[in-house]
């Protein structure tokens, strides 16, 4: 393992979830970040698919405990923008050599998304080896994952896209999983807050519950 798969292992190990948020207020920034570290997840995911995206990593930032990463970072350019707000992870759809690149080298945690064999095999090249799975149902779900890697011992996976609180203990249970993204916990709209903080109580239970077994 390298020092880059290292420090991303270190964002994949702090909950089972990491939470994949789309903020539309500001104002729901920080009483959302504080919720979920209260409940135990301390990694925040937070997509860069709203105008007040940035400014939403930027006030989570000042909770205390929270790791506030960076999602759907398409290109060079998302990466600077969340660097330069501080984040402190990169998530991505997908993985161009671009991308890889320029991730690779600014030295952040980066979790690219990879659906197939190919983009595993760029990864690899990229000498990323912690990926994001995506859309992890509709491609397939754990049987896809499961037979994809095993052609690839050397990879850990955070599948995202159609994770449920009911599914997510199955991709859990796989050696290959580290941990699993989910946007269940924080619907659209006005958060409510005890329901989020409860929510992710139960989302951060969800690896114990398995090991458990
Ligand atoms: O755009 C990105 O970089 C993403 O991270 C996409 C998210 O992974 C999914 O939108 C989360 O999927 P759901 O949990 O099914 O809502």
């Amino acid at each position: 393992m390298n020092d880059l798969a290292r420090s991303v292992e270190r964002v994949m190990r702090l909950a089972p979830v990491i939470p994949v948020l789309v903020i539309e207020d500001p104002d729901h920034a920080l009483p959302i970040a504080e919720a979920l570290v209260a409940g135990g997840l301390p990694a925040l995911e937070v997509t860069l698919r709203t105008p007040c995206a940035i400014d939403a990593i930027k006030a989570m930032k000042q909770v205390p405990g929270a790791v506030v990463g960076a999602g759907t970072v398409l290109n060079p350019d998302d990466l600077a923008r969340a660097l330069d707000a501080g984040a402190e992870f990169i998530v991505s759809p997908g993985l161009t050599p671009a991308l890889g690149q320029a991730a690779v080298e600014s030295g952040v945690p980066y979790l690219p998304g990879t659906a197939n064999a190919s983009d595993m095999m760029l990864a690899l090249d990229l000498g990323l080896s912690r990926l994001k799975f995506f859309p992890a149902m509709a491609n397939g779900g754990v049987p896809a994952l499961k037979a994809i890697a095993s052609a690839f011992g050397q990879l850990r996976f955070c599948p995202t896209g159609g994770i449920t609180p009911a599914n997510a203990p199955e991709w859990l249970a796989l050696d290959a999983v580290i941990c699993v993204g989910g946007s269940w916990m924080v619907p659209k709209g006005k958060p409510d807050i005890a329901r989020i903080e409860a929510d992710a109580r139960l989302a951060a239970q969800l690896l114990d519950k398995e090991k458990a077994l």
